[in-house]
């Protein structure tokens, strides 16, 4: 019997709305209404957008029920598993359901664009309808008006893969199309066809009478084919004995085309990790590695061994690296090893070259998946394994709704699809390293750098001592004599400008004002070169003043370091270096960062200068010399996992130098030299990092030994915002068992951002099983908060706590 009702998610993001609602399911519908499928169904007075996520076969209240007006999808976008799985996130997170659907779909299936209908098989369609239809195009706008015969044809064709759905998206990408030839019918293809002196076209027709070729060849494609220039193909397309046509391309995501690689021979270490992470692959078992292995110790070459044991196993691999952008050495190694198979997803990339990734994927065109944290929802089926390289990254957790971190979403994943997690790093997580040596998960190691590299040496500079009118305030005499050295060797170093918090700003030496943000508790920053002062925060904008706005003065003056300031003053130090500078400046184009890593990679400059984005995955043998600027401004924050931060990012950073066959040395400057992130990061000791840091944590009640849970009150008002803090503080604490710990409410450090001021809340707690249902009952239940515009975002283990 055909089901009746369907539920549907709609598309209103409102705690109210956040439930499926039951529609009835005209007959004319019948066969197209399945879990997962996209349809217009009234709402109200509106008419709005939702997902079905069921389906049953009695009405709840009979015949009252309004009817689904339309099915927007000839399949399912969200498949059994990806609908189940945005359930779980949004319960999980507090997000609500229609929000974690809608992150899981590409964002050209989520606006309101115009859809297309292209016809991709070689022989025409077999009815009259379709023939109509596609008369003078491949590719028509989607009819506004389908009978369900119609609907149901439609359906067919794209299941028998005759046919595709588009979106067309304005932004940029349009569907790409390149010219391409296919062999004209009925054309003898002898040597007389082109005169005999011509030696490339009789080449040509040699190449096409030996070695023909069906379908459609790009031009280049048949130019190589046959060893001609595509100059001679395009005389073939004149003289008749090729015809022209076009193909859509996909638009590829990096356009690059790496040489393929083959498997290196694993060293001992890799063999041993490997071994294990095959040996889960092929047995089926959710079982999570954690996978510690120094800077340089070749986690890579393994974690592209264990893909391609799921390969040969007939399944399918998810590969996360934190915003792929940043590591375009490492998307270039899995296109390398796995060419055409590999779907790259990031969000550097248009909507456009999302959805046409996203539609490989979903169709099993592509068997791997490389992407940032959103690639985590994927639509693979049949998934053997799943990697998430740098696995400390903050980057995976999301940090508006839904709060998902993408670790935990890849476990339970896994746990679907029976097949292991493995999370790699040289500086795990402590949430992590605490899991596997509780048993949770397998630590793997990996203790050694390949072919018996040394790290290198590390040396902390004491910048306390670095005064006197004679010295940079920036650079160290040490660092300063190791950089030229580095220089009269020709040989590249690498610098860090740790900029968290520590910015250019302007400032009068008159009076002492300084620039600040209307609209934010915020100083802005100086951007020199666009001659503006900017907010990081709410994005204002206004010029630099030349006078003081409060004294008249004319002694605007700007202090902090900004990599701009940096690379001037490194310039003037250096007047021969040629510096490559990476910050989110330099680096907001398209592609940016690409260009930059490629030309440093080239030897095109002898410095590369950057922010935190420098210090991950770079794997470049010609660097000798890291130096460091400043390394304790992530130490200053107000939050428990500063010195975690911190020494992930010089160890990171330090990872960078000596990975060649010559050796590398590290300089660190640090107004904090005995720090025991900054010495233990010296020598690179994770694991005496780990215990001494472990012992902070037990002694102050954090995460990995306490769970956390943030919750953030905002509102226009300051005064509205404290009352409901405390309030909701006060609701809280009956819930809660005599070991949770209650901090705050307290203002944040930066309380107002764009005008609404933010209060903040943190739980901390082991378990708490009326925790989770009274934050849902808070979030449903306040009719004061709504009259209040009052905000309130709930953060189960936020990464930043300010
Ligand atoms: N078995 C091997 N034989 C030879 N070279 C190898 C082998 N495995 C890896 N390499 C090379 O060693 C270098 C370092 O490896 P890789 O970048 O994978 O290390 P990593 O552990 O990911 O480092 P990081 O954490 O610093 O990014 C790379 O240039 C890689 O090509
Ligand atoms: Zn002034
Ligand atoms: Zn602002």
């Amino acid at each position: 019997m055909m089901a009746q009702t369907a539920q549907v998610i709609v598309d209103v993001a409102t705690r109210q709305t956040d439930q499926p609602y039951d529609y009835a399911i005209p007959e004319t519908l019948a066969d197209q209404v399945e879990p997962g499928v996209r349809v217009i169904v009234p709402f109200g007075r509106r008419k709005l957008q939702g997902f079905v996520v069921g389906l049953s076969d009695t009405a709840a209240f009979d015949g009252k029920l309004k009817a689904i007006e339309q099915v927007l999808d000839l399949t399912p976008v969200l498949d059994p598993e990806l609908l189940a799985l945005s359930k779980w996130v949004a319960t999980t997170t507090f997000s609500f359901w229609i929000a974690t659907m809608q992150t899981m779909l590409p964002a050209a299936m989520r606006a309101k664009y115009d859809r297309t209908l292209t016809w991709t098989a070689d022989e025409k369609p077999a009815d009259g309808w379709g023939q109509a239809l596609f008369r003078h195009a491949r590719t028509v706008p989607y009819p506004d008006t389908l009978t369900a015969a119609q609907t149901r044809q439609l359906r067919a064709w794209v299941k028998a893969d005759q046919l595709t759905v588009d979106y067309i998206v304005h932004n940029r990408a349009k569907a790409k199309t390149q010219k391409a030839v296919k062999l004209a019918p009925g054309k003898a293809l002898t040597s007389a066809a082109a005169p005999k002196n011509a030696k490339a076209q009789q080449k040509l027709l040699t190449g096409l009478q030996t070695k023909p070729f069906t379908g459609v060849l790009t031009q280049p494609v048949a130019a190589a084919r046959y060893g001609v220039s595509v100059a001679t193909v395009r005389l073939a397309e004149k003289a008749g004995w090729l015809q022209s046509t076009t193909v859509n391309i996909r638009r590829n995501p990096l356009a690059i085309r790496p040489e393929r690689d083959q498997p290196k021979r694993l060293t001992a270490d890799q063999q041993q990790a490997a071994d294990q992470f095959v040996a889960a692959v092929a047995a089926k078992t959710p079982q999570t590695f954690l996978l510690e292995g120094v800077t340089g110790s070749g986690k890579t070459e393994v974690y592209l061994q264990t893909i391609q044991a799921a390969l040969d196993d007939g399944r399918t691999a998810l590969m996360l690296v934190p915003e792929i952008a940043l590591t375009p050495q490492m998307v270039h190694r899995v296109l390398a090893r796995f060419g055409d198979a590999v779907a790259v997803l990031h969000s550097g990339l248009s909507d456009g070259e999302k959805f046409d990734e996203w539609r490989r994927i979903q169709r099993g065109e592509a068997r791997i998946v490389v992407g940032a944290r959103s690639a985590v929802f994927a639509p693979l089926a049949n998934i053997g394994v799943i990697i998430i390289d740098e696995e400390h990254e903050t980057s995976y957790k999301q940090d508006e709704a839904p709060r998902y971190h993408a670790r935990n979403v890849a476990l339970h994943r896994a746990k679907t699809f029976h097949c292991p997690v493995i999370l790699g790093s040289a500086t795990p997580s402590l949430e992590s390293r605490a899991r596997a040596e509780k048993g949770v998960y397998t630590l793997v190691r990996l203790p050694e750098r390949i072919n018996d590299r040394p790290l290198p040496p590390v040396h902390i500079i004491d910048m306390r001592k670095n005064s006197g009118a004679r010295v940079q305030p920036d650079f160290s005499p040490e660092l300063v004599a190791a950089l030229e050295n580095t220089l009269a060797k020709h040989e590249q170093s690498v610098l860090l400008l740790n900029r968290r918090g520590y910015s250019a700003q302007a400032m009068c030496r008159n009076c002492g004002w300084i620039a600040r943000c209307p609209n934010c508790d915020i100083s802005l920053t100086v951007h020199r070169a666009a001659r503006k002062l900017v907010c990081h925060y709410c994005g204002h904008e206004e010029p630099i003043p030349t006078r003081c706005p409060v004294c008249n003065s004319d002694k605007i003056r700007f202090f902090g370091t900004g990599t701009e300031k940096v690379e001037d003053t490194l310039q003037k130090i250096l007047p021969t270096a040629r510096i490559l500078r990476m910050d989110a400046d330099s680096t907001r184009k398209k592609g940016g960062h690409a260009r930059i890593l490629n030309a440093f990679g080239k030897g095109q400059a002898d410095i590369l200068l950057g922010t935190q984005m420098i210090a991950k995955g770079l794997d470049f043998p010609t660097v000798t010399l890291v130096g460091v600027i400043n390394a304790d401004t992530a130490l200053g924050m107000p939050d428990f996992r500063a010195s975690e931060r911190t020494f992930q990012l010089l160890t990171q950073v330090a990872g960078r130098a000596g990975r060649g066959s010559k050796p590398g040395s590290v300089i660190i400057q640090t107004y904090n030299p005995d720090h025991y992130a900054i010495q233990l990061a010296a020598r690179q000791d994770y694991e005496g990092f780990f215990r001494r840091e472990m012992r902070l944590r037990h002694q102050g009640k954090y995460p990995p030994y306490y769970y956390t849970v943030l919750l953030t009150i905002s509102a226009p008002s300051e005064t509205v915002t404290a009352q409901e803090s405390y309030r909701i503080a006060g609701d809280l604490k009956p819930l809660l068992s005599q070991t949770a710990i209650v901090l705050g409410p307290t203002p944040r450090s930066i309380t107002r951002i764009n005008n609404r001021y933010y209060y903040q809340i943190l739980v901390k707690f082991k378990k708490e099983p009326a925790l989770g249902r009274g934050l849902h009952n808070l979030l449903t239940n306040s009719q004061a908060l709504l009259k209040n515009k009052v905000q309130v975002a709930i953060d189960f283990e936020p990464q930043q706590i300010m």
